[in-house]
């Protein structure tokens, strides 16, 4: 390694189960890690690696497995149709630009351990692979493959697994435990179901962007996270890779959802599955359950713009199933009423489909974005009416009308958690948020320009570069007020990328030719918040001074099934 942390070498081959050439077939065993030229790679931990507690100087040189990769998986928010949903209607739900990121860091062969290191949660544990219940999880009849479809998690494999989880954070507060125990069941449980005994000695490091209990899949994130790693360290997926065909990438999308929905499980109980196929597969999907007893509809939304979104969080708790409970009490009471409410809420999710899917759909239309954003208001108004909204909602929409930047609305249960805003390509209102004293923007002739979208036909650069700028600075104004009254902004972008990987975990900053820098534990526990962590794994704005513009992540791979396979 090089005094300034960067490795000096050739960009290494894809392994072989990032290789098109390997065809995986729905065989009877689950395949042993065959050698491939990245096992005998040597690449040297760095000196202060340290997570399985053994001194860096006393410890044996020899080759570690494989060199370090990285997956990410993103959150999600629903668009149109919570609560609605639970009633059989159906909703659409989007992935967002924030995610989590887990790097896979490869032990020399003398470990015998496995570590999990999620510092958002302050959990690190390390189990001695030889102690964890292999025979249980391997037995006749209770042994799952990586294609087999788990859904319900086996009781008799729970039990084996409890002393394991029972040795995580003994010694934590009782509500912190059970969050650390949560965690550690999804890594288990799907460690034991796809790795085995010979699995290579590995310290997984998970950091997350999302936050977390906000209604924004940061569980099924994580739980993606493992599932895409482990998969690809058993040499269970092919791709992400160029000529990857379409149907081979879902079949690898479908594999990783799969067993991220056992994860959840082990999270959430009886989890929906709407979060982690949108982690997994990106984008956006119409999501509907008629029948709790069939699996749900699930159709992919491929033509769902990638809008710039902005997101802001209550930092106020709220519990799913109190929030769906007010509804059901609503329901009791005005049946009718009620009913009434649900439907028009089913209405304005097929309204949004019906145009998304419509044969002339232009994402970059004014219009349509008109039409997506009238349909987020009438959307939050509706949920309004249903009682889940909170004061603290309200005012984040207060603040965010009054700058005439978008359309917001709640998202997920409501009660507290977070609100989204489709943002206008031009604001409508030019007073950076102050008003007229009635609550109400003040509009000049160049909002009714953007609200027509005539913006269009306005081809002053200069003008439209004052425009862009004043959106900047109504923006930077707004997450001044939203921060002062203690809320949390993010800038992201609505309907991205799922599960990707970074192999090796290197950035090389468009230069491929002189070697790179290596993603290590230490830079990645040390990465500062949204802004650090996306730095370093290479998360970049295009010529823009704001993010929200556009993002580019460098080396990173995705498995894009409404783009020809491959990202
Ligand atoms: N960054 C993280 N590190 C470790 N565990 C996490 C992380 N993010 C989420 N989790 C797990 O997921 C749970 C949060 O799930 P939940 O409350 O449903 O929130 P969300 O709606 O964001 O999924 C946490 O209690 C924890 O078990
Ligand atoms: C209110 C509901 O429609 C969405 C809840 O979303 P979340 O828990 O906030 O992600 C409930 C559900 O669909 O199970």
């Amino acid at each position: 390694m090089a005094a300034n942390g960067s490795v000096r070498r050739k960009t290494q081959d894809l392994p072989a189960t990032l290789k098109p050439s390997r065809s995986v077939s729905h065989a009877t065993q689950t395949p042993e890690p065959s050698p491939s030229p990245i096992d005998t790679m040597p690449l040297q931990l760095p000196p202060s690696e340290s997570a399985d507690g053994v001194p860096a100087s006393k410890r044996k040189q020899s080759s570690p497995m494989m060199p370090a990769f990285m997956v990410s998986a993103p959150g999600k928010v629903i668009v149109y149709g919570e609560h609605a949903v639970v009633y059989g209607k159906p909703a659409i739900a989007a992935a967002i630009s924030l995610r989590s990121y887990l790097l896979v860091s490869s032990l020399s062969k003398s470990h015998r351990t496995v570590t999990m290191r999620f510092p958002d949660i302050q959990l690190e544990h390390t189990w001695n692979i030889d102690e964890l219940p292999w025979d249980v999880f391997s037995a006749p009849g209770k042994k799952k493959y990586y294609y087999d479809l788990v859904t319900e998690l086996d009781p008799d494999l729970v039990i084996a697994m409890q002393p394991h989880i029972d040795a995580v954070s003994p010694k934590v507060p009782e509500a912190k435990r059970k969050i650390h125990h949560s965690t550690a069941c999804s890594f288990l449980y799907l460690f034991l179901s796809l790795a085995s005994r010979k699995t290579a000695p590995c310290v997984y490091t998970l950091r997350s962007t999302i936050p977390m209990g906000a209604g924004l899949g940061s569980s099924a994130s994580i739980s993606v996270c493992i599932s895409a790693a482990l998969l690809l360290q058993i040499r269970a997926l092919s791709g992400p890779h160029q000529d990857q065909p379409p149907q081979e990438c879902e079949l690898q999308i479908e594999r990783i959802n799969r067993w991220a929905f056992v994860g959840e499980m082990c999270i959430h109980g009886n989890p929906s599955g709407v979060d982690n196929t949108v982690s997994s597969g990106g984008k956006a999907v119409l999501f509907q359950r008629r029948d709790y007893n069939k699996p749900p509809r699930v159709i992919p939304l491929h033509s769902f713009p990638e809008l710039p979104l902005l997101l802001v969080n209550t930092r106020q708790s709220r519990s799913t199933a109190t929030e769906v409970a007010k509804v059901a009490t609503l329901k009791a009471a005005h049946p009718a009423l009620t009913e009434n409410i649900l439907n028009a809420i089913g209405l304005v999710t097929e309204s949004a489909h019906e145009l998304l899917t419509s044969p002339g759909f232009d994402p970059t239309s004014p219009v349509a974005l008109k039409h997506l954003g009238d349909l987020v208001t009438i959307n939050h108004g509706l949920l309004v009416s249903l009682g889940v909204s909170h004061p603290k909602l309200e005012r984040i929409r207060e603040l965010i009308d009054h700058t005439g930047i978008g359309w917001t609305k709640l998202t997920g249960a409501g009660g507290g958690g977070c609100a989204i805003t489709i943002l206008k390509p031009q604001p409508t209102t030019l007073q950076n948020g102050n008003t007229n004293g009635n609550g109400v923007g003040n509009h000049d002739s160049s909002s009714e320009e953007s609200d027509s979208g005539s913006e269009e036909i306005d081809s002053s650069a200069s003008i439209l570069s004052t425009r862009t700028k004043l959106k900047h600075k109504i923006l930077d104004n707004l997450e001044i007020k939203l921060e002062n009254e203690g809320f949390e902004k993010f800038e992201t972008t609505l309907a991205g990328d799922g599960v990707g990987v970074l192999w090796p975990a290197v950035l090389h900053n468009g230069n491929e030719e002189e070697g790179g820098e290596e993603i290590d534990q230490e830079k990645f526990l040390r990465a500062e918040g949204t802004e650090g962590i996306e730095l370093l794994v290479g998360v970049a704005g295009v010529g823009v001074r704001r993010k929200i513009e556009r993002e580019v992540r460098e080396g990173w791979k995705f498995w894009r099934s409404w783009e020809g396979g491959f990202a």
